[in-house]
């Protein structure tokens, strides 16, 4: 029926390797923008505070694309059990370790689930993984990836 031809089920490896490769890339673009647009506006408060010589906070990271370093987030190793990052995903999608979409799906829903354990709900990083989620699923309702 409709909702079958809906979920297209993608039994060939290939093609659910190149929709996922696919998906996965459309969402390190928009990680990358994010960060790019949060570093844009970081820069603005940061000669704002600089006309009022304030000093700076912390170093800005692009939050998602690689292993949460432990320098930048103290005890976040004791708290998130199974970190993930979108370059680990990269080299698991590589080693064609993404054989179901469910495999996929669980990494990326992983990212923001630590991210929102790990921060709090007001912070940049809880929203940008709010905002990457959203660009997220719809990619995968594009591609026919729906459960
Ligand atoms: C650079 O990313 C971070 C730096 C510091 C804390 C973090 O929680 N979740 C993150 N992605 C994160």
């Amino acid at each position: 029926g409709i909702r079958m031809s809906l979920i297209k089920e993608l039994k060939d490896p290939d093609q659910l390797y190149s929709t996922l490769k696919n998906i996965l890339q459309q969402v390190k673009v928009i990680s990358l923008l994010l960060t790019c647009f949060k570093n844009y506006i970081y820069e603005i408060k940061r000669l704002i505070r600089n006309m009022y010589c304030t000093p700076q906070s912390h170093q800005n990271a692009w939050p998602f694309m690689e292993p949460v370093k432990k320098n930048e987030a103290p005890g976040y190793y004791q708290v998130i059990r199974f970190p993930m990052d979108l370059k680990t995903m990269s080299e698991r999608l590589k080693s064609r370790y993404y054989t179901t979409r469910k495999l996929f799906m669980a990494d990326m829903q992983r990212i923001f689930t630590n991210c929102r354990e790990y921060n709090p709900p007001e912070s940049e990083y809880y929203k940008c993984a709010n905002l990457l989620e959203k660009f997220f699923y719809t990619k995968i309702k594009e591609a026919g990836l729906i459960d």
